[in-house]
């Protein structure tokens, strides 16, 4: 049975300037051609009386294009209509489409979805493509526009090629084990080719996963009470996120204000002054959480002394209230939060560190899922590499291939579909 004609309107929510109407699936030719007459060449813009099929009454003037499948982006003949983005003329746009035999509303990721199936991107780029709809920085937008170019499934595909070349060296041992034990050359020659193979893979899984990228570093900022820790969460957001006063214990809860510097997401976090002796019932459970904080920091901000300093791998320690000669002997960065002094030598350390933690730009960033799957991808290979019976080998091969296929899903996802396309908006 053909699919269904889908339609929605994929640019943003009306009132706008423009908005478009997109339509796929095998009854967008007739669907064009009773809202706009005959269809126009392939992929040029035309203008056109839109005028309702039944009563021929104009709805709009506009823009429109065809694009006959399957080189498009949904796999399926598509048309767009490039409508003015009034609401009264989009509801009776999509009035006149719904009235066409055939032809429905989409729903929302459906347009990805049927692209997905179609084979014209594959899961990881679909993921990818989520995520450069919800980017909001710099960084986030370049990683997962290459990454829904296919940065990341030319990888898989790499690998998935030359793990093929290992079942074949496989399969030409089984077809001769009857002649002769099997060669302990060539046995070694495959074990050192997937040793190789899963070195790559592990390098892949120390880089740092994308959720960091995409849902901002963790940077706590910690030390002891009325150290400056407010103030300069407030100095670096550029609003009064927290109480500032200048009574210690002032701050008890967790304050989170995202922010973006240098086109990199960051969530900062004011914590309460940590001190041991703490009488007040309130700020000793404030100080429990400041602590778990640090536990799940990316990043410390540390105000308070040298010796006290928490222990974690990404620490900048700061000498605050500069402008009151505070000196800290040893300090990376010297900042009074009060005068914005050293503030913006603060920000450059911060990029620096950041970039240490954040997936490298023009390489893969892997996401828990598909971290998940390169571990059983990982795991598979070790075990094929210990493996003495080549029939063993085999199926762990077959295992790792498996894993692989998951990632880009040419197998086993269909639990996941639903969640990554209902993230979508509708019209996308
Ligand atoms: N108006 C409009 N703008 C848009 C989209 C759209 O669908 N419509 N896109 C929707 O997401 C994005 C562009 N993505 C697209 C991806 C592939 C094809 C496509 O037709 N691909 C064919 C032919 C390519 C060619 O002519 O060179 C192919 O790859 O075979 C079109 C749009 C962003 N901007
Ligand atoms: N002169 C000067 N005073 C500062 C500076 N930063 C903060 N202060 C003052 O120090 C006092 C405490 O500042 P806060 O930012 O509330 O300190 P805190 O570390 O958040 O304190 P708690 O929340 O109690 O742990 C306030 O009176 C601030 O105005 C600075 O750079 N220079
Ligand atoms: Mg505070």
């Amino acid at each position: 049975m053909s699919p269904d004609t889908i339609f929605a309107v994929s640019s943003g929510a009306p009132p706008s300037a423009i908005s478009v109407i997109r339509i796929s699936g095998p009854h967008s030719g007739a669907a064009l051609t009773a809202l706009a007459g005959e269809l126009p060449e392939p992929r040029r813009a035309v203008l056109r009386s839109l005028k309702h099929p039944v009563d021929s009454h104009i709805l709009d003037s506009a823009l429109v294009l065809w694009f006959p499948g399957p080189r498009t982006a949904t796999g399926e003949d598509c048309a767009e209509l490039h409508c003015h983005g009034g609401r009264a003329v989009i509801v009776a746009v999509s009035a006149a489409l719904g009235a066409i035999d055939g032809c429905r509303p989409a729903e929302a990721g459906e347009f990805t979805r049927r692209a997905f199936a179609n084979g014209v991107m594959d899961l990881a780029e679909a993921e990818a493509l989520s995520d450069l709809l919800a980017a909001e920085t710099e960084r986030q937008r370049k990683q997962a526009l290459d990454q829904a170019g296919g940065l990341l499934s030319r990888q898989i595909e790499d690998w998935r090629q030359r793990l093929l070349q290992g079942s074949a060296l496989v399969e030409s041992e089984l077809d001769f084990s009857d002649e002769d034990d099997v060669d302990a050359a060539s046995a070694e020659k495959l074990r050192r080719f997937l040793s190789d193979l899963a070195s790559e893979v592990e390098t892949a899984l120390a880089t740092p996963p994308a959720e960091r990228l995409h849902d901002g570093l963790r940077v706590v900022i910690a030390g002891p009470p009325n150290a400056g820790k407010s103030t300069l969460l407030n100095r670096l957001v550029q609003r009064e996120a927290a109480i500032v006063t200048d009574i210690a214990g002032t701050t008890r809860d967790i304050i989170e204000a995202p922010v973006t510097l240098n086109g990199i997401a960051y969530i900062f976090t004011d914590t309460a002054g940590l001190r041991e002796d703490s009488a007040d019932a309130v700020e000793a459970i404030g100080i429990n959480r400041a602590q778990q904080a640090l536990v799940r920091a990316d990043i410390v901000l540390w105000l308070g002394a040298a010796w006290d300093k928490p222990d974690h791998p990404a620490l900048i320690d700061i000498a605050a209230k500069a402008d009151l000669g505070a000196d800290k002997a040893g300090a990376d960065c010297v900042v009074s939060a009060k005068t914005g002094e050293g503030v913006e030598a603060l920000i450059s350390q911060l990029t620096k560190l950041a970039q240490t933690l954040l997936p490298p730009l023009d390489q893969p960033a892997w996401n828990a899922r598909q971290r998940g799957l390169l571990r059983a991808f990982a795991e598979a290979l070790g075990r094929a590499q210990l493996g003495e019976d080549m029939l063993v080998v085999g199926e762990e091969l077959r295992l790792a291939r498996l894993a692989l296929d998951q990632i880009t899903g040419r197998s086993h996802v269909e639990d996941m579909l639903d969640t990554l396309f209902g993230k979508f908006c509708i019209g996308k």
